[in-house]
C-alpha cells in the first residue's frame, strides 16, 4: 500500500483577523494618542430620545421599536485616528454616528452610522488589504503601486474612493446609514431584513467644495453645539426592507433603489453631555448588541467588528 504524502500543515503563524485589523490600524495611525479611539477619535457625545412610530412595532418586537421612548447617548466623529483632525480635512469626510438606546428598565442596544450608504470594500479580510496597500505605498514608488494595484482588483473600493463625499452645512443636515442588514422580527414571528438610516429632519445641506479650505478647525463640532444649544436636532430613523433574494452579507453592495422606506420613529438630539471629553472615554459601542426582534445578518463585518471594537475598547482605557 503506498504511503500517503500527507503535506505538513505548515500555515503560517498568523494573527486572528480583530487583532490583526486593529493592529494595522494603530500602525497606519503613525503614533499612539493614548486615550482616544484609534479611528474616529475625534468625537463629541450628546444625550437624546428615541420615540418609536406605530409602524416599527409592526416590524419588530424589539423592546425600543415599542411605544415606550428610549433615552439615547450619541457620538458624532470624524474619521481618522487623529483627535485634532480638522472638520474640512479630506481624511476626515466619512463622519460617524453611534447610538445607545436604553429603555427605563435598563435594556440596551446600540447602532453604528456612518454619512455614506455602502462600505468600502465587500468582505473584513479585504478591509485589512486596503489598510496594509495604503501603508505600503510610497508616493516615489514607481506604478502600479501598492494601493494602485489594490483598487485595480476592487471595483467597490474604486466606486467609493471615487465618489464625492461633500462636507455637510452641519452634522444636523447630514444623513447616517448603518450599511449591514439587520433581521428584525415581529410579534407574529414574521421576519424582514433591513437597512437603517437617518435622515435629518432640517433636510440635507452641504458646501461646494470650493468653500471649505478656510473653515475653523472644529466648524462642525462648534455649529452642532450651538444649534443643540437652541433647541432639539432631530432625524428619522428608517428603514430600508429587502425583498426576498437580496443579499445582506456585503455592505459594500447597496440595495436596489425601489426597496421601500419604513419610518421608525423620531430621533432627537437635546443636549452635549456634560464633560463630554471625559466621559466618551468610558464609553464604547458594538455593532452586535442587539436585542430581541433585532438580529444580525450574515454580513460578517458585524461580528468581526465587534471583536475589534471589544479589543479597541480596553487598549485606550490606560
Ligand atoms: C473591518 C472594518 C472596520 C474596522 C476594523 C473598524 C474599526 C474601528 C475601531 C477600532 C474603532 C474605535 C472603537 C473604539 O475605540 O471604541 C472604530 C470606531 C467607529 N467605527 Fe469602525 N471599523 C470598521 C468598519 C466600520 C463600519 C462599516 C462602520 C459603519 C457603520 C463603522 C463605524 C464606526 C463608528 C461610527 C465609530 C466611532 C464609534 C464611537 O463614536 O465610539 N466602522 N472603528
Amino acid at each position: 500500500q503506498p504511503a500517503l504524502a500527507q503535506p505538513a500543515l505548515a500555515q503560517p503563524a498568523t494573527e486572528p483577523l480583530p487583532q490583526a485589523l486593529y493592529d494595522t490600524m494603530v500602525k497606519g495611525n503613525g503614533r499612539l494618542y493614548p486615550g482616544y479611539r484609534v479611528n474616529h477619535a475625534k468625537g463629541a457625545l450628546y444625550e437624546g430620545s428615541f420615540t418609536p412610530s406605530p409602524e416599527a412595532a409592526r416590524l419588530s418586537k424589539a423592546p425600543h421599536l415599542q411605544s415606550t421612548p428610549s433615552t439615547l447617548l450619541l457620538r458624532y466623529s470624524d474619521a481618522g485616528g487623529i483627535p485634532d483632525v480638522a472638520d474640512n480635512a479630506a481624511s476626515a469626510a466619512v463622519r460617524g454616528l453611534a447610538f445607545t438606546f436604553t429603555l427605563p428598565d435598563g435594556t440596551a442596544t446600540d447602532l453604528m452610522m456612518i454619512n455614506v450608504p455602502v462600505f468600502v470594500v465587500r468582505r473584513p479580510e479585504d478591509f485589512l488589504g486596503l489598510m496594509q496597500a495604503a501603508q505600503a505605498t510610497r508616493p516615489d514608488m514607481p506604478q502600479p503601486t501598492p494601493i494602485a494595484q489594490f483598487l485595480a482588483e476592487h471595483e467597490e473600493a474604486r466606486r467609493f474612493v471615487t465618489t464625492a463625499k461633500p462636507m455637510p452645512q452641519s452634522f444636523a443636515t447630514e444623513q447616517f446609514y448603518a450599511l449591514h442588514a439587520y433581521r428584525l422580527t415581529n410579534a407574529a414571528g414574521e421576519s424582514r431584513f433591513v437597512r437603517f438610516r437617518l435622515v435629518p429632519e432640517a433636510g440635507t445641506a452641504y458646501r461646494a467644495p470650493e468653500s471649505t479650505a478656510g473653515l475653523p478647525a472644529d466648524v462642525l463640532f462648534d455649529e452642532l453645539r450651538t444649534r443643540v444649544a437652541m433647541g432639539p436636532v432631530r432625524y428619522r430613523l428608517v428603514a430600508q426592507l429587502a425583498a426576498a433574494g437580496d443579499q445582506t452579507a456585503d455592505p459594500s453592495e447597496p440595495w436596489p433603489a425601489d426597496r421601500p422606506l419604513v419610518e421608525l420613529g423620531t430621533v432627537s438630539v437635546t443636549q452635549a453631555v456634560p464633560d463630554g471629553p471625559v466621559a466618551e472615554r468610558k464609553v464604547g459601542f458594538l455593532p452586535n448588541r442587539v436585542l430581541p426582534g433585532l438580529d444580525l445578518s450574515d454580513d460578517p463585518f458585524l461580528t468581526i467588528r465587534s471583536d475589534v471594537y471589544a479589543i479597541a475598547f480596553p487598549a485606550r482605557q490606560q
